[in-house]
């Protein structure tokens, strides 16, 4: 969530059908160490969405914990179990909302700077919490694991043992499925975010996921089958419990960074424009965060992510936010070197040197573009004769050097900027194939849940796509406007140089 590793629209048309939730079956499995029971829930898997969150359920692969959050259905068991365990009395409720589906509304009136939450240390799940099963906990840490595919586990391990577990009111409150790029084909990503940077993101961090399961099935559970048997930490599950770090996980600054689930924390929304912020509050001793804005009984109260381009936020919490709504909005902006430059060994060289490649990605925001990529440019465009200067440029484009090295070669702006602005132009037109291609596309689902589910993400890649190409576009106005003033300048100092001299013959 906020500032972990790395917001909507709204698709009324999507809503799913009222479902119902059919009777759970228990299926236990004996084991020699210990034993417990795995939940199979068989409920109608609604693969569609919610007014504001759209589900991007893969027809037939869910845990069997967790709930479909559209419906409440665990909400009322969360709330209870969270007042017996030490939460104090809250003025806000966790409800069904407009954004985000399932988030907390205030109760009361709300100050703009007053502190909500309190959630006190033993409410947050972290690596330092004590496993219910404490033979799977001694050997997840005498292998050392870091703190998420740790805190993976864990929850595994956690959701696994049902009523046994203390944390069985949360994870019942946790969705069957997150929101996430995790639960995305390879085929829809590659068809869906051709056009967009996210792709090779996506395709990365799901990469990512399944190395660190078969790592940890590799060295530690094949080793102790006995602890971890297949059914319960297999990758379907791994899957789950990534996509719920990924859209759960907070760092709290004042506890050296570290990382951590917080019950009901975990409930806020996310608001592009707001400035609140989750964190360990040393005076009352729980997590709070500080509101930015006030609130009226009943309305949807926000905090903030961390500031995260409408792409991370598909990649980690499954949504875009809407058109023009995310000030933190950024695409990735990929520049090369040209293979064919003359100086194309020195230039890479120079470059290598300073930790970048032949291929490097900049941000690109609507307010303008970082100077490392004008730095770059320089380089790329820099002539024979400017050899000497490859170095600084690198430096430059870097950003390695504590004081910002000015990038200033008035003689290379004018192509610097048109290297940029080919790029960019080159980048539109790729998004422009996709939008215009992904509107006259055939439906290719067999059945209407698979169909329903295309929909959805076909419209949030759609959404994905208008606001990175609306970056571009502005960079391209930027880049042309500046490029029209500097050959007009040019223009008419050749005129006045013209003018000087035709006096002077006079
Ligand atoms: C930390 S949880 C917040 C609580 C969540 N709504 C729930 O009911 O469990 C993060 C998830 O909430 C949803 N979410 C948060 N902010 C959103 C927003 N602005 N628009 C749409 N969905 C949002 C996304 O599904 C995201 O993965």
């Amino acid at each position: 969530m906020t500032s972990t590793t790395t917001a909507t629209t709204l698709h009324p048309q999507f809503r799913p059908p009222p479902h119902t939730r059919a009777p759970r079956r228990l299926r236990s499995y004996s084991l020699p160490c210990t034993s417990y029971s795995a939940r199979t829930r068989f409920s109608v898997h609604a693969a569609a969405a919610s007014t504001s969150a759209p589900a991007q359920r893969e027809a037939g692969s869910s845990v069997p914990w967790g709930c479909e959050i559209e419906s409440l259905e665990s909400a009322a068991s969360l709330e209870r179990w969270l007042t017996a365990s030490g939460l104090p009395e809250q003025r806000m409720a966790l409800q069904r909302v407009d954004v985000g589906e399932r988030g907390l509304v205030a109760l009361t009136n709300v100050r703009n700077g007053e502190k909500l939450l309190f959630v006190p240390p033993s409410l947050v799940i972290s690596a330092d919490s004590e496993w219910s099963n404490r033979e799977v906990g001694d050997v997840m840490k005498s292998y050392s694991v870091p703190d998420w595919p740790l805190l993976a586990t864990y929850l595994i391990s956690e959701a696994s043992l049902e009523g046994s577990s203390r944390w069985s009111s949360y994870i019942d409150a946790l969705p069957r499925q997150p929101y996430s790029l995790l639960y995305w084909t390879r085929t829809e990503i590659d068809a869906y975010l051709v056009a967009s940077p996210i792709r090779e993101r996506a395709i990365s961090r799901i990469g990512d996921v399944i190395g660190t399961y078969n790592d940890l099935r590799d060295r530690i559970f094949s080793k102790h089958p006995e602890l971890f048997p297949e059914e319960v930490y297999n990758m379907e599950n791994f899957r789950w419990s990534f996509g719920i770090l990924f859209s759960r996980l907070v760092r709290l600054p004042s506890m050296d960074g570290k990382v951590a689930l917080v019950p009901w924390a975990d409930m806020l929304n996310h608001n592009p424009e707001v400035d609140a912020f989750l964190d360990f509050d040393k005076s009352s001793q729980g997590i709070v965060f500080t509101t930015d804005r006030s609130y009226q009984p009943g309305e949807q109260v926000f905090i903030s992510y961390g500031k995260k381009s409408s792409g991370e936020l598909l990649l980690s919490y499954g949504f875009v936010p809407k058109e023009g709504t995310n000030p933190n909005d950024s695409v990735e902006f990929s520049v090369s070197l040209n293979k064919s430059d003359d100086c194309y060994r020195e230039k890479l060289q120079a470059l290598k040197r300073h930790g970048l490649s032949e291929s490097e990605s900049f941000p690109l925001r609507v307010t303008g573009w970082p100077v490392e990529l004008m730095a770059y440019a320089f380089l790329v465009v820099s002539p024979p004769d400017m050899i000497q200067r490859f170095e600084e440029m690198a430096v430059a484009a870097s950003n390695k050097s504590s004081s910002k090295p000015a990038v200033n070669y008035p003689e290379l702006d004018e192509q610097a900027l048109q290297f940029i602005l080919d790029c960019c132009e080159s980048n539109i037109t790729k998004y422009t194939k996709y939008l215009e291609g992904a509107k006259g596309s055939p439906q290719v689902s067999i059945n209407s849940k698979q169909a329903n589910r295309t929909l959805l993400l076909k419209q949030l890649a759609r959404d994905l796509c208008i606001s990175e190409r609306r970056i571009l576009y502005r960079a391209q106005y930027i880049l042309r406007r500046r490029l029209r003033d500097m050959r007009a300048g040019g223009e008419l100092k050749a005129l006045s140089l013209f003018s000087g001299l035709r006096k002077f013959f006079k």
